[in-house]
């Protein structure tokens, strides 16, 4: 396990450029399963999660070409299914989430898939149940063997359909559409998840040959084809990162410019920041946050006290909650924090807490933050990193402390922030990394 050592205290400035978003590459690199033809993707992340996929996609059988810094070819045309019987996949596709949205292409285009219980931040229950009810309803048969825990689905013909989700389901989503897409005859989803992601997804399917529409809606009707073709897809910047450059700064003084944000893909996200207080100019597409002395938190207009809460898109990601929460503990003025889609992501302020940090956690899904306006700053401590948010938020919290904090377990900010520590030291902070 790696640990990151950090010594607090440090103003940052200069540009910082976001990454390629980790949840839009997931999707994507599943959907090259879909064609034999080659498919070309640009932007993608050098992080573990989508490194782990680029093998897994490998070891199935599809030929993968390193073809720029950040560029890849796929040519799906001799996939191995015999691999999905093998101990090493099993082992592979359990070490991540993204890797469920394998199951859709396949299905669809040889008639059957297979995974274990796939992986990612343990941030409560994670359940599957929407994409395998959408299989079903799409007339695959569905199977859950007990002795090798594997999630099973089989079927000759997919025929398209009418279906509500049980709920908007990010990944469940994605992965119906990449099934819908060569089934026979028409599928509408409502109640489909609409992040940017989903329509990035949409929109390449589109340039594959697909034919569908709604796209940015609830409501998507896929009319199947025959089959898809190749094409070329440039991954939108990373919007979790660019929330937690904007927490990173207004916590650390600092001024900070965020390079090719794409501003218009990024929803609430900025107005969010903007209700604890955080000035943030938009210069053509980029985000500055200026540095800040104070930050004071807004209130709701009858006076009471702020909420922030996650909801389904275009409601705010749960996935900046983390980074919300430990910007305000330096703001000035109070906020409730409500994590409403995950049980267990909130117990992390335990640590925040033992770095003086005034917060309550009213119970798993609610924690008040109480700013200290920067009169008595956190102190640096040694902690562990729980998963990939809570793991920044902590970074950002040290970054900001005095003295030296020492934060174990980082391959999880690794899995979906790209060499976090040395972008940014370039930009002023001292973090070293120590691989034990
Ligand atoms: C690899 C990937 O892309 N992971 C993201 C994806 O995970 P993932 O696709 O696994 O998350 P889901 O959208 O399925 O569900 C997230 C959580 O919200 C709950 N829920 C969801 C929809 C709804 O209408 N009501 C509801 O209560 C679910 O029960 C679950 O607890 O989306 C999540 C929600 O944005 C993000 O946190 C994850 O980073
Ligand atoms: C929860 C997350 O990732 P995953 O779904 O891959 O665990 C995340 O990206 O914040």
């Amino acid at each position: 396990m790696a640990s990151f050592k950090i010594n607090g205290g440090f103003k940052l400035s200069g540009e910082i450029v976001p990454q390629g978003a980790k949840n839009e590459a997931l999707q994507i690199l599943c959907a090259v399963l879909l064609t034999e033809e080659p498919i070309t993707i640009h932007k993608v992340p050098d992080i573990r999660d989508v490194n782990k996929l680029i093998e897994l996609l490998a070891s199935i059988g599809v030929n993968v070409q390193k073809v720029g810094a950040e560029s890849y070819r796929f040519e799906a045309s001799q996939v191995d299914l015999s691999y999905l019987e093998t101990e090493e996949f099993k082992k592979k596709a359990s070490s991540l989430r993204g890797s469920v949205m394998i199951l859709g292409p396949l299905l669809a285009r040889f008639g059957s898939a297979k995974m274990p219980k796939p992986g990612g931040d343990k941030i409560g229950r994670r359940r599957l149940d929407t994409h395998f009810i959408g299989f079903q309803k799409l007339g695959a048969k569905f199977n859950f063997d007990n002795e090798s825990h594997f999630y099973e689905v089989d079927a000759t013909d997919l025929k398209g359909t009418y279906m509500l989700l049980d709920e908007a389901s990010v990944t469940g989503t994605a992965n119906i559409i990449l099934a819908a897409v060569l089934a026979k005859g028409i599928t509408t989803i409502y109640n489909a998840a609409c992040e940017p992601y989903i329509q990035q997804l949409c929109k390449m399917l589109n340039r594959m040959g697909a034919n569908i529409s709604g796209i940015g809606s609830n409501l998507l009707t896929i009319e199947g084809v025959e089959s898809l073709g190749g094409t070329t897809h440039t991954l939108l910047p990373d919007m979790i990162e660019v929330g937690s450059f904007i927490g990173l700064a207004a916590m650390t003084k600092s001024n900070l410019r965020i390079k090719d944000a794409r501003v218009d893909q990024l929803g609430i996200i900025p107005d969010t920041f903007r209700r604890l207080g955080i000035q943030l100019e938009i210069e053509g597409d980029d985000i500055v946050v200026p540095e800040q002395e104070s930050y004071r938190i807004e209130k709701f207009f009858d006076g009471s006290i702020l909420t922030i809460a996650d909801a389904i898109w275009p409601g705010f990601t749960p996935d900046l909650l983390s980074i919300v929460l430990v910007t305000a503990t330096q703001a000035k003025g109070t906020v409730l924090i409500h994590q409403k889609m995950f049980e267990s992501r909130l117990f992390f302020v335990d640590k925040l807490i033992d770095m003086g940090a005034q917060i309550i956690l009213c119970d798993p899904h609610r924690a008040t933050v109480i700013g200290l306006d920067r009169q008595t700053p956190l102190r640096g401590i040694k902690m562990s990193s729980p998963d990939i948010r809570a793991g920044v938020a902590l970074l950002i919290a040290a970054l900001s402390a005095e003295g030296t904090s020492v934060i174990s377990n980082v391959e999880q900010i690794d899995r979906g922030y790209q060499y976090i520590d040395k972008r940014l030291n370039a930009l002023g902070a001292q973090i070293e990394r120590i691989e034990d």
